[in-house]
C-alpha cells in the first residue's frame, strides 16, 4: 500500500483541477451512516457498483455473497471487511488492517490511477466509512460461524494485537482480518522459520570453521560483511543474505556452499550435502546459473580439501562438490497443472540438505510457505535477495518483512562474540543490541557494492532513493536525488520529454551522445571496456547481419542456434521499462508505438494490424505464464526469427527462439501458434523486470503520479541497469513525488 500524502487529499484521479470537479462525494461527507454499514442488501448493491467500475473484483463480491448465505445473520460491517480483506490479496497485502483502512479508506479499493470518467460515481470508501469508528468495526467482527482467532475452521480469522501508544497513554489495539488460508501461510512461516533459528554448532567445528573462512576470504582491515554473512548462515538452519545490486550475494553464497560442504565432510566424510539452488522465475534462475558457474571455478577448493585432510586424514579423498544448476521454485516443488498443490510438501519432503533461494524478494507468501513446509526438518535454508526491491505482485512481502531490522543488524553480545571467534573480526558497537531477536542473528546485510562505486551514477542514485523515510525528510531525499542527477555521472542520463521524437531516438539508437564522451572510454570494476549504450536498433542489426545464408535450418541447426544466441544476447543490451500497463505511457501503448517507430526506420516490417496483434520477425516476447509442456517459464524472453520453410525453402517460417541452459541445445525454437501466454516486450513493466538486468536500462515514468509509483518501483527499475541508465520523466516532478512514496504491505509477519 503506498503512503498517502495525507488522508483524502491524495490525487487518485490524476491532475487536481478535474479531479476536484469530479469527486463530489470526497468533499461532501455524509452526515448519517452509509446504509451499507448496517444493511446487507445495501452492501451487496454497493459492491456491485464497485465491481462495475473495476474498483473491486468479482471474486471479492462473490465471497460476500457466499458468506451472507452461510451466515444470514452476519453484520454488514463484517461482510464489508471480508470484501476488503479479499480485495487486498489481489493488491499484495496478506490481510486487511482495520486501523490503516480507517486512516486511508480509499486505498482499500483499486481506484483507477489513470482517472475515471466518473459519471454517476459510486461512493468512495472514504464516504462509506466516514462515520465508522474502530471500536464499532472491531465489535462487528465477532461471529461464531464466520470468524475466530484461529481455532476451528472459520473462513475468516481476526487477529488483534496491542502495542503501547506513541503518546505513552496506554496501549492501542490493531486489528487484522485474514482469509483463513493466508493466516495459515503466515502461521506456517512463523513456525518453520522459528524452528530453524536454533544455533546448530557452537564449538566452531573444532577450529575448522575459522580456518575454512580464512581460506575462503582474504584478510581485510575493514569488516568483511561477506565473511560475516557466511559465518552466520552456517550457524543455523535458516539464514538471509540481503544486499543491493553487486554487493556480492552470489559470491558469498558460493563460498557459503563450499564452507558448508567442508564442514559436512569433516562430520560425515562419505555423505556430502545434497544442495539445491532455486529462483522464483526462469529468468532469475538462468542468471544465477550463469554467475554461479563463473564463481565456482574461482573457489579455492584445493586449499579447502587440503585443510579437510589435515583435520581428518580419513576424509582426504573427498572432493568438495558445489552444484551450479539452478531450478525454478515451481520445478523444485513439482508444480502440477490445474492445482495450487505441489508434489513435494510436508508429507513428501524434498530430498535435500541445503536449499538456496535467490531473488527471494519476488517470492510471495504462499510460495514461501509451500517451500518451507516441503523442507525436511534438518535441512538448511538460505534466502538471498535485495530487501528494498519491489515485492512479488502476489500477496506478501516476506523478504522485506523479515529484513525490516537488517540495517541496524541487532546482533546480541553472544552472536558478536561467536562471530569474532569465527571470523576474527570484531563488530562495531552500532550493530550490537542486547535485546536482539533470534531472527536478527540469522540475517546479514551486505553493504558494499562491488559493481557500482562512488563514481557510478546508477549506484549513487540507487543509494539516494533507498534512504528510508525515517532517516530524512521528503525534501532532503528529493534534494539528494536531484544532486545525483545533476552531478554529471558518466553512466547516467536524465531526460524530461519535451518533444515527441526524443523517446524515439532513445529507443532506436540508445542516445549514446547524451552520455559523457558519447559513452566511449569507460571500463567496469574488473577494468574491462564497456561498450557505449545502444537501443533496439542494435539487436535488429545483429539479426539481419548474422542471418545464416545458403543452408537450411535442418542442414545446419548449429548456425541457426548461434545466430539466435547472438540476437538474444544483443537484445539484452537495452530494455525500456515503464511503471504502467495501460494507456499511452504503459506497456500496451508503448509497445505499439515503438514497433511503428522501428518500422519507420526500416528495422521491422508489418502492417499496423500485424504490429499490434500479429507475429513479425524481430518481435521480442515475454512469457507471462509457466508452460511446462514447452519448458518455458514466466519471465523468459524470446525473439521471433524467420527461418527457411523445410517444405519450401524459398518461403520463410516464423519461429520464436528462447535461450536454454543446455549447452548442447542452446536454443528452444517454438512455433508462434503454440505460444498462448506471451506479450511484446519492447516495453516491460518494472514488476516483470525483477530478476533481470540489461546493459542499458531506460526507465520511463508517466506524466502523472499514481499509487504504483513508489520509491521501491523506481529503485527496482534503476537497479536493472548494469552499465547505463536513462531515466525518463514524461513530465518533470514525477520522480520527486515517486521517491517519497513507500510501499507499505500489510501483513502480520
Ligand atoms: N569481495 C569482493 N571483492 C571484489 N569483487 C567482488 C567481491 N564480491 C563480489 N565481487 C564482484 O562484484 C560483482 C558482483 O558480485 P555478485 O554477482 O556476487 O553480486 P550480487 O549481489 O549477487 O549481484 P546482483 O545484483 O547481480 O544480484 C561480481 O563481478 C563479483 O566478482
Amino acid at each position: 500500500m503506498s503512503k498517502p500524502k495525507d488522508t483524502h487529499t491524495f490525487d487518485l484521479f490524476g491532475d487536481a483541477p478535474e479531479a476536484e470537479a469530479a469527486q463530489p462525494e470526497v468533499t461532501t461527507l455524509p452526515i448519517s451512516p452509509h446504509p451499507a454499514l448496517s444493511d446487507t442488501t445495501a452492501l451487496l448493491a454497493l459492491c456491485e457498483r464497485w465491481v462495475a467500475r473495476g474498483w473491486l473484483r468479482d471474486l471479492d463480491r462473490a465471497l460476500v455473497r457466499f458468506l451472507a448465505t452461510e451466515a444470514p445473520d452476519a453484520p454488514a460491517l463484517l461482510l464489508l471487511a471480508a470484501a476488503l480483506a479479499s480485495h487486498q490479496l489481489g493488491r499484495g497485502h496478506v490481510c486487511l488492517d482495520l486501523n490503516t483502512t480507517l486512516n486511508a479508506p480509499d486505498f482499500a479499493l483499486s481506484l483507477p490511477p489513470e482517472g475515471d470518467d466518473l459519471t454517476d460515481p459510486p461512493p468512495l470508501p472514504s464516504a462509506v466509512l466516514a462515520t465508522l469508528t474502530l471500536a464499532e468495526w472491531q465489535a462487528a467482527l465477532h461471529h461464531p460461524v464466520l470468524t475466530s482467532e484461529g481455532s476451528g475452521n472459520t473462513p475468516l480469522v481476526v487477529v488483534t494485537a496491542y502495542a503501547s501508544s506513541s503518546t505513552g497513554s496506554g496501549s492501542v489495539s490493531h486489528t487484522r482480518l485474514y482469509l483463513r488460508r493466508y493466516w495459515q501461510y503466515e502461521q506456517s512461516l512463523h513456525q518453520q522459520i522459528a524452528s530453524r533459528l536454533e544455533v546448530m554448532d557452537d564449538d566452531n567445528h573444532q577450529g575448522l570453521l575459522p580456518q575454512a573462512l580464512n581460506t575462503l576470504f582474504e584478510n581485510t582491515t575493514t569488516l568483511d560483511w561477506q565473511k560475516t554473512a557466511c559465518a552466520l548462515a552456517a550457524r543455523s538452519r535458516f539464514g538471509i543474505i540481503t544486499g543491493g545490486p553487486g554487493t556480492g550475494k552470489t559470491t558469498t553464497v558460493v563460498r557459503l556452499l563450499a564452507l558448508l560442504q567442508t564442514l559436512q565432510l569433516a562430520r560425515q566424510p562419505s555423505q556430502p550435502l545434497r544442495i539445491r539452488l532455486a529462483a522464483p522465475t526462469g529468468k532469475a534462475a538462468a542468471r544465477l546459473n550463469e554467475s554461479i558457474a563463473g564463481q565456482v571455478s574461482s573457489l579455492p577448493l584445493t586449499q579447502l580439501e587440503a585443510l579437510l585432510s589435515e583435520h581428518l586424514p580419513a576424509a582426504a579423498s573427498n572432493a568438495i562438490a558445489i552444484p551450479t544448476e539452478v531450478t525454478t521454485l515451481h520445478r523444485l516443488l513439482g508444480a502440477r497443472p490445474d492445482t495450487r498443490h505441489f508434489r513435494h510438501n510436508a508429507t513428501n519432503p524434498l530430498a535435500l540438505d541445503v536449499l538456496v533461494i535467490d531473488e527471494a524478494s519476488m517470492v510471495d507468501i504462499e510460495m514461501m510457505a509451500a517451500v518451507l513446509s516441503a523442507l525436511p526438518a534438518n535441512a538448511q535454508c538460505v534466502l538471498l535477495g535485495d530487501k528494498d526491491q519491489l515485492a512479488s505482485v502476489e500477496a506478501g512481502s516476506v523478504l522485506g518483512d523479515l529484513c525490516r531490522r537488517a540495517e541496524a543488524a541487532h546482533y546480541t553480545p553472544t552472536t558478536a562474540q561467536w562471530l569474532e571467534s569465527a571470523t576474527g573480526q570484531p563488530l562495531p558497537p552500532e550493530y550490537l543490541d542486547a535485546q536482539g531477536q533470534p531472527l536478527d542473528q540469522a540475517i546479514t546485510m551486505l553493504r558494499v557494492s562491488h559493481r557500482f562505486n562512488e563514481h557510478s551514477g546508477i549506484g549513487q542514485l540507487a543509494q539516494a532513493i533507498n534512504q528510508p523515510s525515517h532517516a530524512q525528510t521528503d525534501r532532503e531525499k528529493q534534494q539528494a536525488v536531484n544532486a545525483v542527477l545533476r552531478h554529471g555521472y558518466p553512466d547516467l542520463h536524465h531526460l524530461t520529454l519535451s518533444e515527441d521524437t526524443t523517446l524515439d531516438k532513445l529507443v532506436i539508437h540508445g542516445s549514446a551522445d547524451k552520455f559523457l564522451n558519447g559513452g566511449e572510454g569507460r571500463t567496469n570494476h574488473k577494468n574491462e571496456p564497456i561498450a557505449p549504450p545502444t537501443g533496439y536498433r542494435h539487436y535488429l542489426k545483429v539479426l539481419n547481419a548474422q542471418r545464416p545464408r545458403g543452408e537450411s535450418f535442418e542442414e545446419n541447426p548449429a548456425a541457426y542456434n548461434a545466430w539466435a544466441s547472438e540476437v538474444l544476447s544483443a537484445y539484452s543490451h537495452f530494455q525500456l521499462l515503464c511503471a504502467l500497463r495501460k494507456g499511452p505511457w504503459g506497456v500496451e501503448g508503448l509497445n505499439l508505438h515503438i514497433a511503428k517507430t522501428l518500422r519507420s526506420e526500416k528495422l521491422l516490417f508489418g502492417s499496423d494490424y500485424t504490429l499490434e496483434k500479429g507475429w513479425y520477425e524481430g518481435r521480442p516476447v515475454l512469457v507471462t505464464q509457466n508452460d511446462y509442456g514447452l519448458k518455458l517459464m514466466n519471465g523468459d524472453i524470446g525473439i521471433t526469427l524467420a527461418v527457411p520453410d523445410p517444405r519450401n525453402p524459398q518461403q520463410k517460417l516464423l519461429r520464436v527462439a528462447f535461450p536454454t541452459s543446455d549447452a548442447d541445445k542452446p536454443i528452444r525454437w517454438v512455433l508462434p501458434s503454440r505460444l498462448h501466454a506471451v506479450e511484446t516486450v519492447f516495453a516491460m513493466t518494472v514488476h516483470k523486470s525483477q530478476g533481470s538486468e540489461f546493459l542499458h536500462t531506460a526507465l520511463l515514468l508517466p506524466p502523472t503520479i499514481n499509487p504504483i509509483l513508489t520509491r521501491e518501483l523506481v529503485y527496482t527499475g534503476i537497479t536493472r541497469a548494469r552499465d547505463w541508465l536513462t531515466l525518463i520523466e514524461a513530465k518533470r516532478g514525477v520522480l520527486n513525488e515517486a521517491v517519497t512514496r513507500e510501499v507499505m504491505r500489510v501483513s502480520g509477519m
